[in-house]
């Protein structure tokens, strides 16, 4: 079964430009001027049921647009899209109960009652049958702990005890399909990793997909296998991570510290071969290793001539990467 399935989407938006002055105003009146922004444009993505994707890109790169097709709320200008085997815009009534939607800005929970009086209110909206909800219910309110709490109204509570209410408030009617969007944004380290754990468990016990957009790549390290990036309207990478990485990571750095001090000359010259590039000076020295360069390569070239009194590699992390990529482009390196 497949979750998502589109096929050429776009959307394209009228921007209306204003005219200055009085004068200008009155002209505006009569007739307006605009532009065409296309801020999704040809997407293809197929994502099957159970998967864990991220959706990444920089601001303005089309990712809340796209998601606003998908959750049915923007109609899109051409394409064909099928989520959940329905047409999100066309048949959002039936469609949205098949899907749980967490916006970390923004909250589903009513502000100034109970949350479990939310849940309930929630529940109605759903049409979820009683015993169904109940069971369900305090599965959730084990799970993400929040049961010492559900009395309480929601402006009451602390961002990480929210954000744990809404991801029960999204998933009580058991969606196949559920959106994040930035669901760790300003939470501390030991609640990030809580809701975490949480995602992965449901989706490894009912087998939830999950579109995750989110600016925290490490939200996008601890959950996603696959990544799809999204760079002016355009998907310019979809696949696994470490192939990204593979692909982008500009190999390691080998740091040394040597006992006696060496030239850099003498440091090129014992590695003369090796796919590197040295830095440094005196005793301390940073070997910046393309991929496919091993360390022991490095430094049975070194030993015994000279002695190393430490070392540290370091790996390109996958914020590194994606900032690379965004800098210079993906063609570079295709
Ligand atoms: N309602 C709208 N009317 C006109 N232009 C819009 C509208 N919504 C988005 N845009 C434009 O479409 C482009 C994509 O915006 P979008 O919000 O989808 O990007 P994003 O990747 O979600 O960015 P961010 O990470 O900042 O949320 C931008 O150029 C934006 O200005």
């Amino acid at each position: 079964m497949r979750s998502i399935e589109a096929k050429g989407l776009t959307k394209d938006f009228k921007v209306y430009q204003s005219r200055s002055g009085l004068k200008g105003a009155f002209r505006d009146l009569l007739n307006r001027k605009y532009r065409m922004i296309r801020a999704v444009d040809h997407i293809n993505l197929s994502i099957e049921q159970g998967e864990i994707v991220g959706y990444i890109g920089e601001n303005g790169a089309g990712k809340s647009t796209t998601i606003k097709m998908l959750t049915g709320i923007l109609e899109p200008t051409s394409g064909t899209l099928q989520v959940n085997g329905y047409d999100p815009h066309r048949e959002r009534e039936q469609f949205v109960r098949t899907i749980g939607v967490v916006f970390g800005q923004r909250s589903q929970l009513w502000w100034d009652i109970a949350v479990r009086e939310s849940f309930r209110l929630l529940k109605k909206l759903y049409r979820i049958p009683d015993d169904s909800y109940r069971q369900h219910l305090d599965r959730l309110v084990e799970v993400l702990e929040i049961g010492s709490f559900l009395d309480q109204p929601v402006r009451k509570l602390s961002l990480g005890q929210r954000m744990r209410c809404e991801l029960a408030a999204a998933l009580l009617h058991r969606p196949r399909l559920l959106f994040l969007d930035e669901p760790t944004i300003g939470l501390d380290v030991l609640v990030k990793e809580n809701i975490r754990h949480f995602l992965k468990q449901v989706n490894k016990e009912y087998g939830t997909t999950i579109l995750l957009t989110t600016h925290d790549l490490s939200d996008i390290e601890a959950l996603c296998s696959r990544v799809v990036m999204l760079d002016q309207g355009k998907i310019i990478y979809d696949g696994d991570l470490e192939r990204l990485r593979s692909q982008w990571g500009d190999g390691r750095r080998l740091i040394l510290e040597l006992k006696d001090e060496i030239s850099l000359s003498a440091l090129n010259e014992r590695s003369h071969g090796l796919a590197l590039r040295w830095e440094g000076e005196g005793t301390r020295f940073v070997a910046h290793m393309e991929n496919g360069t091993g360390v022991s390569d490095v430094l049975s070239r070194l030993v015994p001539a000279v002695t190393v009194r430490e070392m540290k590699i370091e790996e390109a992390t996958t914020e590194d990467i994606v900032r690379r990529i965004y800098r210079e482009g993906i063609t570079h390196h295709a």
